[in-house]
């Protein structure tokens, strides 16, 4: 990556702590918190200090570990309440993307199956676990590029939505990941990045991360992607995804939904690109995943001054969901799926 601090680092050992990026500050102010507490990680997940799937699961697994330093070592019992209290406190940051529950629920399965160790053992036992969320969604994000950057070798320009990098993730990222790998590879992508309206993901995150790696992006408000499809200036959409359900339908950051409509409509192949962490096989449907809803004031008082009239009504959900039928393939680690079909997802994932 970039000469620049990790996204998610853990100092120290199981009475260390977690160091986060603070992206609610970039791309202005390169700046990381320590988080020493349970709250602390809750509030970074909820105000989206550290955000996209991935990087919420690790940093929630993380978030267990220091949540467990204020137990007995020397109480069991004591440790697996506390440990219920934090797996669930911390379930509670933010609905949509699944692997948060996917990390916690990991954990929640190594404290069960290790009854029998002392709090002690199991406190260290859950830091390892944690480094292996995060070290695997490292290697994951990397299979995804390779496989990803084969899907665009006769591509110049392609769009995507939101941030989907290293900030959302261990490092590589998902969807910008495909575009790294290409530029590794020698094949240098010209990418149209959507600002992604309310919280400006893609302008504050996107564009600099490319920008940081030397990638052409050229920033386009989301009402522009149509345009830039018309004018032939892309020819294939790459995004990252929150949750994907058994039948391929995949909730993404608000806009997706419109932009995977919009390059069907051109012609253009539109791709999702996410880690198996990511899918949801005890939902058949993405009727089944839960939207997050968020305040009005992302939207009513964005740039950092009032944009609407006191009182106005709002409507911010935080992401759409885009059906499989719009989606020509999606990327994992462990290959492409195409076409998307719940037979083909179940077979690649399950
Ligand atoms: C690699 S997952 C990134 C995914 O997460 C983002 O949502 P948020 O910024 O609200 O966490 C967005 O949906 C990205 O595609």
């Amino acid at each position: 990556m970039a000469n620049r601090p990790e996204t998610i680092e853990w100092i120290g050992d199981t009475d260390g702590y977690l160091c986060l990026i603070d992206q609610t500050l970039l791309p202005v102010e390169l700046t990381r918190i320590d988080c020493r507490d349970a709250e602390t990680v809750w509030e970074a997940i909820k105000m989206l200090r550290v955000r996209g799937a991935p990087a919420i699961g690790i940093a929630a697994s993380y978030g267990v570990v220091v949540g467990m330093q204020t137990v007995d070592d020397s109480d069991r019992a004591a440790f697996d309440d506390r440990f219920a209290e934090v797996a669930d406190y911390l379930a509670t940051s933010r609905p949509t993307a699944v692997n948060l529950f996917w990390a916690l629920d990991r954990l929640r399965k190594l404290v069960a199956d290790n009854s029998s160790l002392s709090a002690a053992d199991m406190r260290a036992k859950l830091l390892d676990e944690a480094k292996a969320i995060h070290a695997e969604d490292r290697e994951m994000c990397h299979s995804i590029g390779r496989f990803g950057a084969g899907l665009l070798e006769n591509v110049s320009g392609v769009l995507t939505h939101c941030n989907a990098g290293g900030l959302a993730t261990a490092e590589y990222g998902t969807a910008l990941s495909v575009f790294f790998t290409a530029q590794d590879q020698g094949h240098n992508l010209h990418v149209f990045v959507d600002e992604t309206r309310p919280l400006l993901q893609g302008a504050r995150l996107t564009a600099w991360e490319l920008m940081q790696r030397d990638i052409k992006a050229t920033l386009i408000c989301d009402s522009m992607a149509a345009q830039v499809m018309r004018e032939g200036k892309v020819q294939a959409v790459v995004t990252g995804a929150d949750r994907i359900a058994a039948n391929g339908d995949s909730a993404n950051k608000i806009g997706t939904y419109s932009i995977a409509v919009l390059a069907k409509a051109h012609g253009i192949p539109f791709y999702i690109a996410a880690p198996s962490s990511t899918f949801d096989l005890a939902i058949d449907s993405g009727d089944e995943i839960p939207i997050e809803q968020r305040a009005a004031i992302e939207i009513t008082n964005g740039f950092g001054k009032q944009t609407a009239p006191d009182g106005v009504e709002v409507y911010n959900p935080a992401f759409d969901v885009t059906p499989a039928k719009y989606i020509a393939a999606i990327i994992t680690e462990n290959g492409v799926i195409d076409p998307v079909t719940k037979e083909n997802v179940v077979a690649m994932i399950g």
